[in-house]
């Protein structure tokens, strides 16, 4: 028989269960050692657990006994901390900072910034505007990961602490698009696993050099399910050295390291409004295009060439690059060439104030980027159907070169009545930036000319999305997040990937047809317009 381990739970203890997109339910163990009839013989799930009403009620099991899938119930929030344990505000960021001096001397630690108030924070439900008395506060690092391992490199850390720190212990978040099996989609790292990792550092060190010391180890741990251990680690092995070898390849040195943006490479008029950091300021460099997106110069003529050169040499390279997603396949995502300590810095530094400008909330905190450049040439991709973003606010940089066609469309927010009707036209120009939320309906007509590099940044706020507010925007809440569509879509609106009624009102291009004709979700049946026809799936 199997070498039988001590469970984590026992029957009433409450648990969180991870949903997959879902996110995390809440509810309680009701049995350990759980079979089903069919299953075969020596088959069990360690727990089965009764959700509550709130999350449906059903009874489900969880499949492993690892902190991935299940853990002790989070805490509804981890902005406020229960009233008995808050210290005044003043108190803890003069802990804080003091640890933040010592962290400094810390090997590994590249630098090490902070406390900062929050810009917002959620409660649970609602996001709030923190104040020096409330908290939460961030602490960020740039450090190097541990020695030896797969996550050697580059890795920029954010540790979240509220008023009960170090009663508390701050939150991890990894904002580098690191691969390992103990930090969430949203880049956070395991609570339980680190309360765990916690208890094995002394508690002589100061809470925070014991916390990123604990996140340390942890990344190179190997984790409960070795073999997932493992295969992160070799796709972050992969990922390390197609860095390194591109390293010495590169033609523009510059374009990598941590000051790549500054006067000499970000346009005049962005310096100038970044350098006042006022309103005014901002407004004045802001071209509103439609509701919601605007647009405003950022990178002057050289750099956008310089960047474009190192695109190519990229591809000259013939090293294996990402793609950013299936419907793009010459595109490269730069985060994994090595530009991420400099994208991190136009991301943090630069962007942030102009999210937090335009999109007061969701944009007033920045926490991991996806970021790529997309390239579209005659004979090669040509455009890109329409879709939603999976960030919260998008950036669209042209960096050139010459082209023609190519418009990108707007239409409305996902799952809004008028979700797939035209809004804007919005033409590129080089060096200009195009700023909308993920949630808004976009999709690039075909280039009829030239050739054409965008690099698009995809930024998200953990905050909001813990908050009653990302809900209703999710793709995943197809079911609710849709209300009825005033009437038939616009044309320019359609998605072959996604809408059911494309074939009635467009033509699908070459093989599109055999790959969606009959297989789109869009609208969800409760959201059909009057009269609503599907298309006919292919025999
Ligand atoms: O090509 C463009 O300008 C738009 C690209 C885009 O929307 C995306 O990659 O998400
Ligand atoms: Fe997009």
């Amino acid at each position: 028989m199997a070498e039988t381990r001590a469970l984590r739970f026992k029957v009433g203890d409450r648990v969180s269960c991870n949903m997959g997109s879902e996110g995390w339910a809440h509810g309680k163990v009701v049995a350990l050692h759980y079979r089903e009839d069919h299953w075969p013989p020596g088959k069990e799930a360690p727990y089965q657990v009764e959700l509550d009403p709130s999350f449906g009620g059903a009874l489900i099991y969880a499949p492993a006994d690892v902190a991935r899938v299940i853990r002790q119930e989070l805490a509804s929030t981890f902005s406020l901390p229960e009233e008995k344990d808050a210290r005044p505000g003043a108190e803890v960021v003069e802990a804080l900072r003091s640890e933040v001096a010592r962290l400094q001397e810390e090997p590994g630690v590249l630098r090490a910034l902070g406390p900062e108030l929050m810009a917002v924070a959620e409660d649970g439900a609602e996001l709030f505007v923190p104040t020096e008395s409330t908290g939460p506060w961030t602490v960020t690092l740039v450090v190097t990961g541990p020695t030896g391992t797969a996550y050697e490199a580059y890795l920029r850390l954010q540790l979240k602490a509220n008023s009960a720190w170090p009663k508390a212990p701050a939150e991890v978040r990894v904002h580098s698009w690191i691969h390992n099996p103990l930090i969430s989609k949203e880049g956070v790292l395991d609570e339980a696993a680190l309360a765990e990792a916690l208890a094995d550092h002394s508690d002589a060190l100061s809470p925070l050099c014991r916390t990123l010391r604990a996140a340390r180890a942890l990344l190179s741990a190997p984790g409960i399910d070795e073999e997932e251990a493992e295969d992160a680690a070799e796709s972050n092995r992969q990922r390390c050295e197609v860095v390194a070898q591109y390293s010495h390849l590169r033609k523009h040195r510059n374009l990598f390291e941590l000051d790549a943006y500054s006067a000499e490479t970000l346009h005049p008029e962005f310096w100038k409004a970044f350098s006042e950091n006022t309103a005014e300021a901002w407004s004045a460099i802001m071209t509103s295009e439609a509701s919601e997106v605007y647009s405003f110069p950022l990178f002057n003529r050289d750099f956008c060439a310089a960047f474009i050169e190192e695109m190519d040499s990229f591809h000259g390279s013939g090293l294996p690059a990402r793609r950013p997603n299936s419907m793009n396949n010459y595109g490269i995502v730069v985060n994994e060439i090595g530009m991420e300590p400099a994208l991190d810095q136009l991301v943090h530094t630069f962007l942030q104030p102009v999210a937090q400008h335009l999109f007061r909330g969701v944009g007033s905190h920045v926490d991991r980027h996806h970021t790529f450049v997309v390239r579209y040439k005659v004979g090669e991709d040509l455009g890109l159907d329409m879709h939603t973003d999976d960030s919260d606010v998008t950036f669209n940089v042209c960096l050139g070169k010459d082209f023609k066609g190519a418009g990108l469309q707007f239409c409305g927010n996902q799952g809004a009545p008028d979700h797939r009707h035209a809004s804007l036209c919005y033409q590129h120009q080089l060096g200009r930036c195009v700023v909308h939320r993920g949630h808004r309906r976009h999709g690039a007509d075909d280039i009829t000319e030239g050739e054409r590099l965008n690099l698009i940044l995809w930024t998200r706020n953990i905050e909001y999305r813990r908050s009653r507010y990302w809900s209703r925007h999710n793709l995943q809440s197809r079911s609710t997040g849709y209300q009825r569509e005033t009437g038939p879509p616009d044309k320019v609106c359609l998605s072959f990937t996604h809408d059911r009624d494309y074939g009635v009102f467009k033509e699908y291009a070459g093989r599109t047809k055999m790959q969606h004709c009959g297989k789109g979700w869009c609208p969800p049946h409760h959201a059909e317009y009057a009269d609503f026809q599907a298309e006919q799936p292919l025999d």
